[in-house]
Parts: C-alpha cells; sequence; structure tokens
C-alpha cells in the first residue's frame, strides 16, 4: 500500500495582492516543481504549528496564520498520496532566507497558472483564482 503523508502548506499574501511560490531544488523530492511552502506534519503536532515551523526553518521567516483552512486536498503520486492542507498566512518579517529552495517568487492570481507546480497543488491554485474571478 502507498504511504500517506500529511502536509501543510502557506498561502502568502502580501499588501499587493501577491502570492508567494516557492521552487523546489533539484535535490528535494518532486524536483523543480513550485509549491507554496509548508511540509510533512509531525506526529502529535497542530497543523497551524506545524506550518509556523515549517517556514520558520525553510525561509528563516515568520508567518501570520488564518484560523480557517483555505482548501484540503489530496492527491495520488507514484509512490505516496499526499492530504495537503493550505492555510492563508501574512509575512511577519522583512526578510526571507532560502535554505532548500531553489527561488521564490511573489506573483498575482492571475500569473500563477506560468508556473510549473506541483500536482497537488493545482486545485488550491485554481481556487486562488477562482475567488478574484468568481
Ligand atoms: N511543502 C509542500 N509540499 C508539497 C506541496 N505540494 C506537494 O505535492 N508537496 C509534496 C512535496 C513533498 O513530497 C511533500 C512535502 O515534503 P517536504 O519534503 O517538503 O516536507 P518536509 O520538509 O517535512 O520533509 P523532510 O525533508 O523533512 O522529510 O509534499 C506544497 O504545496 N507544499
Amino acid at each position: 500500500m502507498k504511504k500517506n503523508i500529511r502536509v501543510v502548506a502557506a498561502i502568502i499574501e502580501n499588501d499587493h495582492n501577491e502570492i508567494f511560490c516557492a521552487l523546489r531544488s533539484s535535490t528535494m523530492s518532486l524536483p523543480n516543481l513550485w509549491e507554496f511552502p509548508g511540509g510533512k506534519i509531525e506526529a502529535g503536532e497542530r497543523v497551524h504549528e506545524a506550518l509556523r515551523r515549517e517556514i520558520s526553518e525553510e525561509f528563516d521567516c515568520h508567518i501570520q496564520t488564518s484560523q480557517d483552512i483555505f482548501m484540503e486536498t489530496s492527491h495520488d503520486y507514484d509512490t505516496f498520496t499526499i492530504e495537503l492542507i493550505a492555510i492563508k498566512a501574512t509575512l511577519l518579517s522583512q526578510t526571507v532566507k532560502l535554505t532548500e529552495h531553489a527561488q521564490y517568487i511573489w506573483l498575482k492570481r492571475d500569473n500563477l497558472l506560468s508556473l510549473n507546480w506541483a500536482p497537488a497543488d493545482l486545485p488550491i491554485v485554481e481556487k486562488l483564482i477562482q475567488e478574484q474571478n468568481p
């Protein structure tokens, strides 16, 4: 049976309505694909707590998370099934430092589909675009 992983990801939006997108590096799993930053929820960890920890580890910065879950989606990859939980957030820090990712970019919703996203993220991207063009 395939492994099931629970991953939490942040939809970080700035004052210009741009969203933070992160490029997985060539040495990470799902290399060279774009994602919403986050990572696996550890045993016994609360979802929001896991998200703040992952963002701090991967981008050396702090976020404020929304209480609500924006979207929960699941996707079957070849070797595992992902349950992906997306939560909106804002950046509290002035700077972001990449510790694992290859790159990041702030994009308006209209431009999100120009990136090559991890397949599990596409329903989230689509919901974000619909939010603006209901
Ligand atoms: N963080 C994140 N991971 C995603 C997204 N979409 C998606 O398919 N994934 C996949 C990529 C990875 O296979 C998995 C998350 O694992 P990870 O490697 O980023 O998490 P982690 O930092 O906890 O992992 P680890 O290296 O400590 O084992 O979920 C997304 O939007 N954000």
